[in-house]
């Protein structure tokens, strides 16, 4: 059974491009690797119905921190047989967001702190409890502050236009909230151990679990 790593961190931090980094030097190394983007855009109505409502679309359903947190949820428990097969088949599955984004953007939503927060209980009861989705062996918080994280996806956005900075990306005090409830969930091991690094140390710190 191979070790399931989530990589997880604030909108434009960066994980895509550490999840690349972190993929090639595990392939290096000669570990059977494959990866996991959630949301899966394209390939889930309910993540593209997110994606949709976070652009302002749907009416009122993204001012619902359950309602939005939900179609994460049943986005990620459609992809479960096959990341359960990809642990299986695999020394190492990264998966680009998983479990704690929904705990993080939904307690910061809602103002909860971790150590008391009734939605996190609730997100860790209906994906690892009812969906069955399988727990990471470690999870990494990419320590990318919000004021940086906020500037690379608007020079993102800038460059792309099917990138345009979405409801979330573009509110500050939300993205600070965000950092601030993933680092308590760090600090907490919540679920299991994390680490919390950036740049060649989130990369050594994967490759280390090897
Ligand atoms: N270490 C870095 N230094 C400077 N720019 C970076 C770095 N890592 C990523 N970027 C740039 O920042 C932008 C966001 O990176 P990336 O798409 O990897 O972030 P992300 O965390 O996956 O974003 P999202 O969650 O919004 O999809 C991209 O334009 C990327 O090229
Ligand atoms: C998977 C997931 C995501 N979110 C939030 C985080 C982002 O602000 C948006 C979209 O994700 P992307 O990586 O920028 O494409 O949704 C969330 O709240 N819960 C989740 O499970």
């Amino acid at each position: 059974m191979g070790i399931l790593v989530a990589i997880e961190g604030l909108d434009g931090a960066g994980k895509q491009t550490i999840v690349g980094r972190i993929h090639a030097a595990a392939q290096e190394r000669g570990a059977r690797t494959t990866t996991f983007t959630f949301p899966r855009y394209g390939e889930s109505i309910t993540a593209d119905l997110a994606s949709e409502a976070l652009h302002g679309e749907h009416g009122d359903l993204r001012n619902s921190v359950y309602a939005m947190a939900l179609l994460f949820a049943l986005d990620r428990a459609a992809a479960g047989a096959a990341l359960k097969a990809a642990c299986r088949d695999h020394d190492l599955v990264i998966c680009d967001r998983y479990v704690a984004s929904n705990a993080a953007y939904s307690a910061a939503r809602l103002g909860e702190p971790i150590e008391s927060s009734g939605v996190v209980d609730w997100v860790s009861d209906l994906e690892f409890g009812r969906f069955r989705l399988p727990v990471p062996d470690h999870q990494l918080l990419l320590g990318v502050p919000p004021e940086v994280a906020m500037a690379r996806a608007s020079g993102r956005a800038a460059s792309d236009a099917d990138r345009p900075v979405d409801h979330y990306e573009r509110d500050g005090d939300l993205q600070s909230a965000v950092y601030a409830a993933y680092t308590d969930l760090a600090s907490a091991n919540w679920m299991s151990s994390w680490s919390h690094a950036a740049d060649d140390d989130a990369v050594a710190a994967v490759i280390s679990l090897l």
